[in-house]
């Protein structure tokens, strides 16, 4: 049975992983959080999963590099200069980064990407995502994801049109701007919603979840799959066939 190695195993998405681990046709090699040994841990697994924090990605990348252990990257929060981190060591590891592993997100950015490319630029784009109380990084990864999959519809960048932290009296949006808002609250697992407006109508395409399960379900089929690819940086739509 492929071993999985867990790290961020304490934490919420670290113990839905492991508790699905028991019921799948995966092992569990182990787990590490904040402070223990990634290296043992990447020595004992076949593939490692990190759902743990955007400090932790440099040794967990190390780590796995010295061990050629394949690697999912579930955290978010992610910077230029981590991306940068994760495509240097694509050049010796299968390395798979998403924001969201879920099958429903990952087709939403399908649909939100198609949506964008055939509504003209009058539509105005914003994107809304509500998480539980703990979540410390906004915009999340997801509605980051979604935006750009709206920018590459227009045929732009995200960079180059995102628009966030509306406050005061000089917030009437620019033109071209996708927008980001974030609500935090209670113990949503995690919702997005991507708002198309223009004069008179408005679509909204957008996905819940219901439980960590469906991102869980998610991590450990793309764990799975990672097993055994070449180096290189793959993505959830590879897994999925999307
Ligand atoms: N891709 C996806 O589908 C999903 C991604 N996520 C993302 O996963 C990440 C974790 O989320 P969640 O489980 O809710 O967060 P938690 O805060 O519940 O858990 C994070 C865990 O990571 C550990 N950790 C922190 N720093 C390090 C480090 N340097 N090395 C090793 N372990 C470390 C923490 O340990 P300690 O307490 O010791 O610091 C903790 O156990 C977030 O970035 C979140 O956005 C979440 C859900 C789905
Ligand atoms: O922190 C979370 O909980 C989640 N994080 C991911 C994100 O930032 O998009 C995925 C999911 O929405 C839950």
């Amino acid at each position: 049975m492929t071993a999985i190695g867990i790290i961020g195993s304490e934490g919420r998405m670290g113990r839905a992983i492991a508790a699905l681990i028991e019921e799948s046709r995966a092992a569990l090699a182990g787990g590490v959080d904040n402070g223990g040994d990634v290296g043992a841990l990447a020595t004992a697994a076949d593939v490692l999963v990190d759902f743990s924090a955007p400090a932790a990605l440099g040794d967990s990348l190390s780590a796995a590099r010295e061990t050629g252990t394949p690697i999912l990257i579930g955290t978010t929060g992610l910077r230029d200069e981590h991306h940068a981190l994760i495509d240097a060591a694509a050049a010796d590891i299968a390395v798979l980064q998403a924001a969201n592993t879920a099958l429903g997100v990952n087709l939403l950015a399908h649909l939100v990407r198609d949506a964008a490319a055939k509504l003209g630029d009058d539509w105005d784009i914003e994107i809304v995502e509500m998480h539980h109380r703990h979540k410390v990084d906004a915009p999340s990864g997801t509605a980051l994801l979604l935006g750009k999959a709206a920018a590459e519809g227009r045929g732009t960048t995200l960079g180059e049109v995102r628009e966030e932290g509306r406050a005061g009296l000089d917030c009437a949006r620019t033109v071209g701007a996708i927008g980001f808002a974030s609500l935090r609250g209670g113990s949503v697992a995690g919702d997005h919603q991507v708002v198309f407006a223009t004069e008179g109508e408005r679509i909204e395409l957008g996905h819940r979840a219901e439980s960590r399960e469906i991102f869980a379900r998610g991590a450990i089929k793309a764990a799975l799959w990672l097993v055994g690819k070449q180096p290189g940086r793959y993505s959830m739509g590879d897994v999925l066939g999307l």
